[in-house]
């Protein structure tokens, strides 16, 4: 399905194989539609932006080291970007190696950085000596290997044997069995997924410099709405030290009168509130919320103040 320049592709890190490629085969406007490998996350938002991409889907977040730098770095940066959909896929690793290698021969080891920090436990406890050498992918990292000599091993997906033909030397390297990647998707539509109630909201926030109190200031916009947080990431914005942006997901839609009212909060007391996205939760749970911050709270409260500003009999 890999194709080029069609303005309808889907854009994803490969090559084919990749657990993006897994996210990927989740998303059901994809299906049929030529999907684009590209080798990183840039790459994979500059598709769209430009629009030789429709979308592209990139990895966020993982339950074993938690978010993804690169990827919240360039959504920070790159404006005109907006997530539409969330994949989750379970991750586990194998060890490959060229036929006839044994571990004992192991000295260096060919891994995209995620998947080297989820499996450092067994690489520390087995392979001691071992060296590090950063792949763009977990399937470049194993094809990397016929390409040349310069790592004996690779950390790449359990699939990778249906792709490359190479020996497995150890499996289910990772160090937490139960391991998780979230992904999103991403487009350059403005067009705001609809609400289905099983929602996910995502934004960027910086806070004002040397104000005390302001990361505070900033929680109460949610806890006073009945907004939950589901992530709280905090990014070094890059020009001074000190300087941090939050990456924040909430449960809910732009459209539920509560985020919306906590979003216009934001607004006020924050230098910069980048919306990245309203979009239907992976896992499809309903999201609950005190009665108290239902949408029709907020909206007879918005009619009694504008019948105290129009003189509206009985307001
Ligand atoms: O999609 C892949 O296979 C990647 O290389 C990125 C990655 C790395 C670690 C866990 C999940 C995704």
């Amino acid at each position: 399905m890999d194709a080029a320049n069609t303005g309808e592709s889907y854009s994803y890190l490969g090559p084919a194989g990749t657990f993006t490629e897994a996210a990927l085969k989740q998303v059901p406007e994809a299906a049929g539609k030529p999907w684009r490998p590209v080798n990183n996350v840039g790459e994979a938002l500059a598709d769209v932006t430009s629009g030789r991409s429709v979308a592209a889907i990139i990895a966020i977040e993982n339950s074993v080291d938690g978010g993804v730098g690169a990827t919240l770095d360039a959504l920070a940066t790159m404006p005109g970007v907006r997530i539409v959909g969330e994949y989750l896929v379970p991750v586990n690793f194998v060890l490959v190696a060229r036929p006839g290698t044994t571990l004992a021969e192991v000295r260096t080891i060919n891994a995209h950085p995620v998947a080297y920090a989820q499996c450092r436990g067994w690489l520390e406890r087995e392979l001691p000596a071992h060296g590090h050498l950063p792949a763009t992918s977990n399937v470049q990292a194993a094809a990397a290997l016929f390409e040349d000599a310069s790592a004996d091993a690779a950390i790449a997906p359990p699939g990778i044997t249906e792709h490359l033909e190479l020996d497995v030397l150890a499996r289910d390297i990772g160090d937490n069995p139960n391991a998780v990647t979230r992904f999103v998707l991403v487009s350059a539509s403005r067009r705001i997924p609809d609400r289905t109630g099983a929602d996910k909201t995502s934004l960027i926030v910086e806070l004002p410099s040397d104000e005390p109190g302001a990361l505070l200031a900033m929680l109460e916009q949610f806890s006073t709405r009945g907004v939950n947080m589901s992530q709280l990431q905090s990014r070094p914005i890059g020009d001074a030290l000190g300087r941090y942006r939050f990456v924040i997901d909430l449960d809910g839609h732009l459209t539920d009168e509560r985020v919306a009212d906590a979003l216009l909060g934001l607004r006020r007391t924050s230098p910069n509130v980048i919306f990245l996205g309203s979009y239907p939760r992976a896992d499809r749970r309903e999201v609950e919320y005190p009665s108290r911050f239902d949408d029709a709270v907020f909206i007879e409260a918005r009619d009694w103040l504008r019948g105290l500003i129009t003189g509206e009999p009985g307001a």
